[in-house]
């Protein structure tokens, strides 16, 4: 079906012993701005090259608009590499009309949106510069200019955000949610998740090559278990551990309790405890962040084990939250946040 969407499918891949991806699965729709995390060494960095076709995988495939990809369909990809792919010693203004050239455009329209990008990118009085001239940000700023420049159908970056200024931060995001609002499949990895639960349509969570959640942020953060937060300055220590499903999970110096709740819990009894203690000023159910929910779906990936045998080729359904208890194998870096 033809869907404009990106398309990971099955994808596997070994270097030497270590397993770098296993069976990963998902998709970036047209439309849609998709945050793709995981700790260090999870696999974002090979899935994106296997989509770029830098790398080949062992098993799977990637495609785009429902066909397999090819080496034209690959020219559609804007691709920012994690390691920064630009030659420090030519300069930005040609380095970007020599890229956009060789992806299709001519010469007078590689120029003009060369410059366009640069104007938008805030790096148009830097054109005539050596790369290697330019600071980290603004090397970084020409990067993802070079990913745009040829008005790519597919957009696919590694750490975009890394190392970046506030200001170049909401520039970034500015130009990644306008492009994703214009149709365009947008996939990046990062590790900035409260960045990420700001940006993104939808997110996956990478453990072990594997994907282990995927879902928006909302999703994401309802599969977490939320705690009831109270602020009430005068209630003395442990005022809420007799009170029947209540658990206190913290309380800071000034009174503030956080409460995890058994099933059916009723909340109201709570609120009159601590009404009885004196004032009460705050009282919210609270979902863990993104970041939090990350934690908890990583850390509750089990050890190294066999991956489960099943049929390859067939599409997997990915939970839109985390299976709680699913197993997963484990590659070898994986488990640090
Ligand atoms: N060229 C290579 N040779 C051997 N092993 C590799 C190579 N590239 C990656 N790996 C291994 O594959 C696994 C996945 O690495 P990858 O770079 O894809 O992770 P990542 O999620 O991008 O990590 P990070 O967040 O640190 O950038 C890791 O165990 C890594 O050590």
């Amino acid at each position: 079906m033809r869907d404009g969407a990106l398309q990971i499918d099955g994808l596997s891949k070994r270097y030497g012993h270590v397993t770098a991806l296993r069976d990963m699965t998902f998709e970036v729709r047209a439309g849609e701005l998709f945050g793709f995390v995981g700790s260090n060494g999870a696999g974002k960095t090979t899935t994106m090259r296997i989509v770029l076709g830098v790398l080949t995988a062992d098993a799977g495939h990637v495609r785009y608009d429902g066909q397999p990809l090819t080496i034209d369909t690959r020219r559609r990809i804007g691709y920012m590499p994690e390691e920064r792919g630009l030659y420090p010693k030519m300069r930005v203004g040609e380095q970007l009309e020599y890229l956009a050239q060789l992806h299709g455009l001519t010469a007078r329209a590689a120029r003009a949106a060369t410059h366009a990008w640069a104007e938008r990118l805030a790096i148009a009085h830097r054109l005539g510069d050596d790369v290697q001239a330019l600071s980290l940000g603004n090397q970084q700023r020409a990067q993802l200019a070079a990913a745009l420049v040829h008005d790519p159908a597919v957009l696919v970056l590694d750490e975009p955000f890394s190392g970046l200024d506030p200001i170049a931060v909401d520039v970034m995001s500015d130009v990644l949610r306008e492009r994703a609002a214009a149709g365009v499949p947008t996939v990046f990895s990062s590790h900035q998740l409260d960045l990420v639960e700001r940006l993104c349509d939808r997110v996956g969570i990478v453990s072990a090559g594997t994907m282990v959640a995927i879902g928006s942020v909302d999703e994401l953060r309802a599969g977490g278990e939320s705690v009831l937060v109270v602020d009430a300055p005068d209630a003395p220590t442990g005022w809420a551990d007799t009170l029947p499903g209540v658990q206190a999970t913290r309380r800071d110096d000034r009174g503030r309790t956080e409460l995890r709740l058994a099933t059916g819990t009723d909340d109201q009894a709570i609120l009159r405890a601590a009404l009885a203690t004196g004032p009460v000023r705050e009282f919210a159910h609270r979902r863990p962040t993104l970041a939090q929910r990350f934690r908890e779906v990583v850390t509750h990936q089990p050890p190294e084990a066999e991956p489960p045998a099943r049929t390859r080729g067939r599409r997997r359904a990915i939970p839109t939250q985390l299976a709680r208890g699913t197993r997963r194998p484990a590659a070898a870096e994986d488990g640090h946040a």
